[in-house]
Parts: C-alpha cells; structure tokens; sequence
C-alpha cells in the first residue's frame, strides 16, 4: 500500500460512514465489566495470556454497537513488558501478533454474519492496532504526566517502540493507533519510526491533554502538530483518553494547526490516579451526554470520534446512533 492508497483507506472509510467514521470504546473497561482483574503491569495486556476469548468478545461488542474502527488489545502489550513476565522474546512476539489476530477474526466474523443481514448499516470495520505511549508501560501514571526524566531520549523511545510496530505491522493491522502519547520527544518518535521503517498503512497519533490546552508536558500542541503536519505517514492526529468537555476546544484548535483528519475519542471524564492506580470520581458524562458531544465534535470538524477509558459499547452505540441515524 501506498501513501495515497493508506490516506484513501480512512478516507474511504470516513465517507462510507457519512463524514464523520465511529472508533470504539474503553477496551480494558469492557475487558474488566465482565470481571477481568488487570491491576497489574501488563493492565489490559494481561488477558492475551489469560483469556483470549474474552478480548474477542469485547472486540464483537464494540462492532454489534457500531464501531467503524477496532482498537486492538495491545496498548499495553510491550516485549520488556511480557519479558519481565518471565516470557521469551518469541512469546511476547506471539502475543503482539495475537492481538491483531483476535480484532481480525472478530471483524471477520462481524462482516462474514452481516454479509447475511439485508439492509444493515454497518460498515466493514477497520483494525487498528494499539501502540500505547512509553509512559503506558512504565505504569506510573506518565502517560499524563508527559515526565519521562532526563535520561530518555528520542533514541531510547525509538528504541522503546521499533519492535512491537514491526511484529503489529507484520500481523497485518489495516493502521495503526499512537495512544495516549504525552509529549513532542515521543510524537517525534513516532513519526521518525513510521519513516525509517517505511511504514505503508495509515496511521493516527493521538495525545492525551489534563489541562485542556497542551499535550500533558505543557509543551504546546502547536509545537507537536509541527512535527507531525511534516509527515505524510501520519495520516489523522487528535487526542485520546482526556475528559469530554477539554475536546470541543482542543478539535477547534487542531484544525488551525494542521490539515489532518482530527480524531478524538476521550475518556468519560473520571481521572486516573497512577500511584493508586484507579478512576478518581470527577466531573463524569453518562451516554446521553456523549450523544450530544458527538455532534458538536462533528460539527467543529472531528472526522472520527469515539471513547476511551470508562466508556463502553453503549457509549458507541449511542455515538453511533446520532452520527449515522441508527437506532
Ligand atoms: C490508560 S491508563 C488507565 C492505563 C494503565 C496505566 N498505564 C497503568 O498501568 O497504571
Ligand atoms: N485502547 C486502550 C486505551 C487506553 S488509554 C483502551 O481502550 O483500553
Ligand atoms: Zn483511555
């Protein structure tokens, strides 16, 4: 595939869905609704090892709820990750692949069943897979932060992440998702990464914000859509995983700084506490809510919009509802 061919794939995708394309929903939260334990290093990663199954069936959800994009179950999946686990570097390669393989068969198996259904609406959903930022890993809460400490360098996170983009590219992903990346030293990352490894399908890379304004280091998103509006590999920019009402302002802003398609999909607000590692009540927006964010973000330009931490298959049910008139 081709840059032009990677950019019509999503574009594609965007028109087939009438303008504004469905991304899913926390995916660790649904993992955990139906009782996995992931209070640990791996977090959601855990249940490749554990249960398989239960990823699959997530995956199907968020398709039966109207998902037009499948974020794969490797946010936090990390060869160092898996190795500290007392995996080989083979086992935790299969666990990266299997995380794509899972979202493929689960699509498959959407599309294969819908294929039967006269008049449906879905649209044939697209795998993304999950590259969760450095600050994921380490699972100190630096994925907000943006703090990473001075001894990590561009060379260390490009370090960081070669090797799970080329085993999650080999897996055959139709993209790839950059998540919750917390500052501009990682987006460069990325981007250099996307380059050098000549990297063919699309891609987004999406920050996460706690104040709203800037990516979570305080380093202004001006300065990170810079580096990423000189990429041609990176194909939508936007933010995940920041509380809902931070968004609407933050898609106004990204649309004076770069070309890109824009694509958010927030968490529902609660806040994570990285030291305790759990949701901190806070300002929280039910399902109805995000209905009504929905259109706002689409009418202030988002291409693609879903959920993220906190939010669940009726989140994008009804995100789907109002963006496609589906009931
Ligand atoms: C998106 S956060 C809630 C994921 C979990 C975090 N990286 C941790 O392991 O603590
Ligand atoms: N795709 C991940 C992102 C966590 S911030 C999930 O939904 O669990
Ligand atoms: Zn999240």
């Amino acid at each position: 595939m081709g840059i032009g061919k990677a950019t019509a794939l999503l574009e594609d995708l965007i028109e087939k869905a009438g303008g504004c394309a469905v991304v899913d929903g926390g995916f660790a939260t649904q993992l955990e609704r139906h009782g996995a334990s992931i209070n640990d290093p791996l977090w959601s990663a855990l249940c490749l090892i554990k249960d398989p199954d239960l990823i699959k069936r997530v995956h199907l959800e968020y398709l039966e709820a109207g998902a037009d994009i499948l974020v794969t179950s490797s946010y936090q999946a990390t060869i160092p990750g898996f190795v500290a686990r007392g995996l080989s570097l083979e086992d935790g390669e299969l666990l990266l692949e299997k995380s794509v393989k899972l979202a493929v068969e689960a699509r498959d198996k959407f599309w294969d069943a819908m294929d039967r259904v006269l008049g449906h609406s879905y649209n044939r959903a697209l795998v993304a897979a999950s590259i969760g930022s450095y600050g994921a890993y380490l699972a100190d809460g630096s994925e907000y932060s943006g703090y990473y400490g001075s001894d990590v360098t561009l060379d260390k996170l490009k370090d960081f992440h070669r090797r799970r983009l080329q085993v999650l590219v080999e897996a055959g992903p139709d993209m790839l998702a950059f998540e919750t990346i917390p500052n501009k030293l990682e987006a460069q990352a990325c981007i250099d990464l996307l380059e050098e490894e000549d990297i063919q399908i699309p891609s987004w890379i999406c920050f996460s914000s706690v104040d709203g304004e800037n990516a979570p280091s305080g380093e202004s998103f001006k300065e990170c859509l810079d580096i990423i509006n000189k990429s041609s590999k990176v194909n939508a920019v936007g933010i995940n995983c920041a509380p809902p009402h931070f968004v609407d302002s933050l898609i106004r802003k990204f649309r004076e700084l770069t070309e890109k398609p824009i694509v958010v999909y927030p968490n529902s607000g609660e806040v994570w506490d990285g030291r305790a590692k759990r949701w901190l009540p806070s300002k929280c927006f039910d399902d109805d809510k995000f209905e009504l964010f929905a259109t706002r973000w689409r009418d202030s330009g988002a291409k693609l919009i879903g959920g993220c931490c906190r939010t669940t298959p009726s989140t994008i049910r009804a995100i789907s509802k109002v963006l496609k008139g589906r009931s």
